[in-house]
């Protein structure tokens, strides 16, 4: 095994994973900068959530290689690869899964309960994600009570609040109304900017592709090209303080 670049925080090589018989990666390969927003772009089906899954050690690939901060993620038991995602890692999926019996400060703060961490600080750290992520008024709601983009915004600070090193966010708008899915990015992408959060963000929508520094694009599993999105004036847009 040979380690990847010392400036990428995430890198994958020559990634191979098939469904059933079918596959859904063919050897695709990428680096992920410290605080770059990344996203991989493709129509349904190229492979996206099984790359990000991989990525995030959700998944061990049929063949390849996952590198974090130069350690290998590939080879760890599945123990390692659970704490890892614990600790190090954020997840957004598409539909916010959200503990229904609970308020949404305390959905939010979850990942730091489970890590053990006091109530009281665990709930001051919600609830300024919350507040950052425009939801701090509805803490005390629980998900019935609240709207779709009002779920996922929880969501998005639950996958916030412990400053992840990487976020993993798989279509994290796809379920949401076009001016719900702005607000959710601004903030998300603002969030991650000021807080050096490296972003891989799995979406099908070009406008949404478009909010990230680079861009990489899968098609049948295959990657077909990686474009540089973000100009100066996306940036200025995007890093609004939160
Ligand atoms: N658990 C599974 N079992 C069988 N086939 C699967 C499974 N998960 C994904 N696939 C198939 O693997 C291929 C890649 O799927 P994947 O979900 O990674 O793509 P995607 O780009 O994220 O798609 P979408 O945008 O629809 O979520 C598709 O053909 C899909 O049908």
């Amino acid at each position: 095994m040979v380690a990847p670049p010392d400036n990428d925080v995430l890198w994958a090589r020559s990634l191979h994973h098939s469904h059933s018989g079918s596959p859904a990666l063919v050897g695709v390969s990428l680096g992920v900068r410290e605080g770059e927003i990344l996203a991989v772009h493709g129509p349904r089906g190229s492979g996206k959530t099984t790359l990000l899954r991989c990525l995030s050690g959700q998944l061990v690939a049929d063949k390849g290689e996952v590198w974090f901060n130069s350690s290998p993620v590939h080879t760890l038991t599945p123990v390692l690869r659970e704490r890892l995602r614990r600790h190090r890692f954020g997840w957004i999926d598409p539909e916010p899964t959200l503990v229904p019996e609970l308020t949404a400060w305390e959905n939010a703060a979850l990942p730091l309960l489970l890590r053990g961490g006091s109530h009281r600080g665990a709930k001051a750290t919600a609830m300024e994600w919350l507040d950052r992520l425009d939801i701090g008024a509805c803490a005390k709601k629980r998900p019935h009570a609240l709207l779709q983009a009002q779920r996922q915004r929880v969501a998005t600070a639950r996958a916030l609040v412990s400053t992840p090193s990487v976020l993993f966010a798989d279509e994290p708008t796809a379920t949401l109304h076009r001016a719900d899915r702005a607000g959710v990015l601004r903030t998300l992408t603002a969030a991650a900017r000021s807080h050096r959060i490296t972003v891989v963000l799995a979406t099908h929508d070009p406008e949404v592709a478009a909010l990230a520094d680079r861009s990489v694009s899968l098609v049948d599993g295959r990657r077909v090209n990686s474009l540089a999105t973000a100009d100066a004036e996306g940036r200025a847009e995007c890093s609004l303080s939160v």
